[in-house]
């Protein structure tokens, strides 16, 4: 299988993107395809012995009318359909407002306001007006026609034809104004999508402007010069001073400072920097000048991968989006052959044609599905879009309608609930060693470990100028601890179970340890095959929003809020009263996590998985969603998560959640609205009591509020949430 990506011209409706998915589904050898409103970009994977690029691109435009390029993903997108058709389109709109008005004005000097609008004395007017009304619906169908004639071909009447249909219909009984007016309002519509859409791309290309193009490098010689970021290799050392955007990720090397890491985070405090620090791309350096070593190239920073997974995320559409584009393709064939009926049925019977004809047309302009199809997609880049702006990334559309309906949440305790920076508290040793043994083997052991807890072994360790002795097979047992050999002697390290498995004469040990366990502290044990060394207690401090955030997720409706942890019993039912959690489960090995999740995804069916993404991937991966927390440089997480929160604050959980069910509202807001406006109008038809003019006003105007009620989640704040 190869893949390609193709850059599309004017793909900027719903109805593009069915085109070209007929067009695709009629290809042999073509398989996954994914669109991309917002950029304007179409990803097909194929197999190369049965269909060639060329070929795939070539089909697809002819099948559709729309022109397409093969892209290798640099450059402008194709989303901005610039040059002629813009602006063709802007100018054949205007053009076909004034000729509208030219002609009703002359329209009314001549018949008078009220009969210009009571028809049926069109067939008397001068030739001059009749003339300024075709031409104005010419004007206005202009970019309408060549679309409506694909859809004829490929026999799936879509709006474009129904539009084409009705205004020629108009003209054909000699409904000059109707005609003018359908053309000339159909074309204002388009038009509004386009800038809809272009609203909601210019709302993330504003993410992308955030990184600087160049930065100041310096050279062995400790030379300046500035060049653009795209040239910078990896390692290189560069100068960010004050009130300077960060050109790329990097370790701070030299000096101090605040930086504002809204644009990644959505956090507006700034955060302190010193040597050792990481820094993003995009963030503003505040006061003081910094030097630092770039560590990923330009195309691979966090903000880079934010910006391409927020565009990506258009691909996989949100269930009320395939919801709505399954209602339409049922809803405008019906309609469409409803409006054939009344054309023709009716007059065979009662033999009045002219009449039946007329409601046959207004049946079609109450065809179009735009207003509804247009305002999900709009309603969901915008939510993702505010959603990025606050430090919440949402990986497509489904993951940004989950929240609404989770019924459970589980929550990792280490790096989650608690802030994972666990601290020693104690160090013990038995009979016959003392301390500083104890920490110097378990430091050896831990230097080879990437656990929270390993890493407070070192960091006290070296606080207390202990060496670390050297060790030889590290073997690291999930869950439990690990062991090694060190100054060739096999040792073992970990929690009160490995303890516990090795059935060693522990005396008394079992009570002590249990005692600081339930203390809040987790404990880990130094032994080897015949004796125990000692124990180390260790800290972690719960976050201080954790209670609150708890709190917000209930209250955002979720049912079950659930700890999960391998540390033991004693830490975790502490950790869990101070958070307030429903349910706290201790001592899980990661299998019995995955389990866990198992059992309450059967028992509740919408249930999240919120973790560091690392260590609880796999229970992410099986939960109905995975939130990844702490992100912002961990790339796994960035991958694996559905949903990954930029920002070290467990309160955006419940943030989440309440976005998401205000996304769902508006979508269905919109939904109710549009189809009712529908529903008005059919009645009216059936009662005779609907004009072409008004149909298409109404549809217009239904579209119109539908996209400002979409666009709305582009403003929404946490702050203003919370
Ligand atoms: N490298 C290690 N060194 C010492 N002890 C370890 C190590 N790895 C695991 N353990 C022991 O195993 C226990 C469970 O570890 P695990 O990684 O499953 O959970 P955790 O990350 O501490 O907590 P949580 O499940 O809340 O994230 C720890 O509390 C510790 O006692
Ligand atoms: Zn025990």
């Amino acid at each position: 299988m190869e893949q390609v990506q193709f850059r599309v011209f004017g793909m900027d409706c719903a109805e593009e993107v069915t085109a070209l998915r007929g067009a695709l589904d009629s290809l042999n050898g073509v398989q996954n395809f994914g669109f991309d409103i917002l950029n304007g970009k179409m990803t097909v994977d194929f197999d190369q012995s049965q269909i060639t690029r060329d070929d795939i691109g070539k089909i697809a435009a002819q099948l559709t009318g729309l022109r397409l390029e093969q892209w290798n993903g640099e450059g402008p997108t194709g989303g901005d359909a610039g040059g002629w058709t813009r602006w063709g389109r802007t100018t054949m709109t205007v053009a076909s407002g004034a000729l509208l008005a030219a002609g009703f004005l002359a329209h009314t000097a001549i018949r008078g306001f009220s009969s210009a609008f009571r028809g049926g004395e069109e067939v008397a007017l001068p030739p001059a007006v009749k003339l300024l009304y075709v031409v104005s619906a010419i004007c206005g169908a202009w970019f309408v026609a060549p679309k409506a004639w694909h859809a004829l071909r490929r026999c799936r009447p879509d709006v474009n034809l129904l539009m084409i249909v009705a205004v020629t219909g108009a003209v054909l009984i000699g409904e000059y104004l109707e005609a003018a007016m359908v053309a000339f309002l159909f074309a204002v519509s388009l038009a509004l999508e386009s800038w809809s859409i272009a609203r909601a791309r210019h709302a993330i290309a504003a993410l992308m402007t955030l990184a600087p193009d160049t930065a100041t490098q310096i050279d062995s010689a400790g030379q300046e010069c500035t060049l653009p970021v795209a040239d910078v290799m990896v390692g290189s050392r560069l100068i960010v001073r004050p009130g300077e955007k960060v050109p790329l990720d990097g370790k701070v090397i030299k000096g101090e400072s605040t930086v504002n890491q809204a644009p990644i985070t959505g956090e507006s405090l700034p955060v302190a920097k010193a040597p050792g620090a990481v820094v993003f791309a995009g963030t503003i350096n505040e006061e003081g000048a910094l030097e630092i070593e770039s560590t990923k190239p330009a195309n691979d920073t966090t903000l880079s991968r934010i910006i391409r997974m927020v565009g990506d995320s258009q691909s996989q559409r949100s269930p009320s989006e395939q919801w709505v584009e399954k209602f339409a393709s049922y809803y405008t064939p019906a309609i469409f052959a409803t409006a054939l009926a009344v054309m023709i049925l009716p007059p065979l019977f009662s033999g009045i044609w002219g009449l039946w004809f007329y409601r046959g047309l207004v049946l079609l302009v109450i065809a179009c599905p735009c207003a509804l199809v247009i305002s999900t997609p709009v309603s969901i880049v915008a939510a993702l879009t505010s959603a990025a702006k606050a430090g919440v990334l949402v990986k497509g559309g489904p993951a940004l309608e989950a929240p609404a309906h989770l019924k459970a949440v589980a929550i990792d305790k280490t790096g989650t609930l608690t802030i994972g920076q666990p601290g020693v508290r104690q160090v013990e040793a038995l009979a016959g060693h003392d301390s500083e043994d104890v920490l110097r083997i378990a430091a050896a052991i831990e230097r080879r470990s990437e656990h929270p807890l390993a890493r407070a072994v070192l960091r006290a360790a070296s606080a207390r100028g202990i060496e670390p002795a050297a060790a030889d097979d590290f073997q690291a047992i999930k869950g439990k601890g690990a062991t090694a050999k060190v100054d060739g002697v096999e040792y073992w390290l970990g929690s009160h179970r490995m303890l516990d498995e090795r059935r060693l004469d522990e005396g008394n040990l079992h009570e002590r340890i249990l005692q600081v366990e339930n203390d809040g502290s987790s404990v880990i044990v130094l032994g080897t095959n015949t004796l125990i060394l000692g124990w180390i207690a260790l800290a972690d401090s719960i976050r201080p929003e954790a209670r609150a955030a708890v709190e917000s997720i209930r209250e955002a409706g979720v049912e079950h809020v659930i700890m999960l942890t391998g540390d033991n019993r004693g830490t975790g039912e502490a950790i869990g009263r101070l958070a307030a959690v429903d349910e706290v489960r201790t001592e899980l090995l990661p299998e019995d996590k995955v389990a866990a999740i198992k059992e309450l995804v059967a028992k509740y069916g919408h249930v999240a998985m919120v973790g560091d993404g690392v260590n609880d991937a796999p229970a992410m991966a099986l939960a109905s969603l995975g939130i990844a927390m702490g992100t912002v440089g961990t790339d796994a997480a960035l991958e694996t998560a559905d949903v990954a929160l930029m920002r070290d604050d467990l309160s955006m959980v419940g943030w989440l959640i309440h976005h998401s069910r205000r996304t769902l509202t508006i979508i269905r807001q919109n939904i109710y609205f549009s189809l009712g406006v529908k529903a008005l109008f059919l009645l009216l038809t059936m009662f005779g009591r609907a004009s072409l003019w008004a149909a298409i006003a109404a549809d217009m105007g239904a579209s119109l509020l539908v996209i400002f009620n979409g666009l709305r989640l582009l403003n929404s704040s946490p702050r203003a949430q919370l």
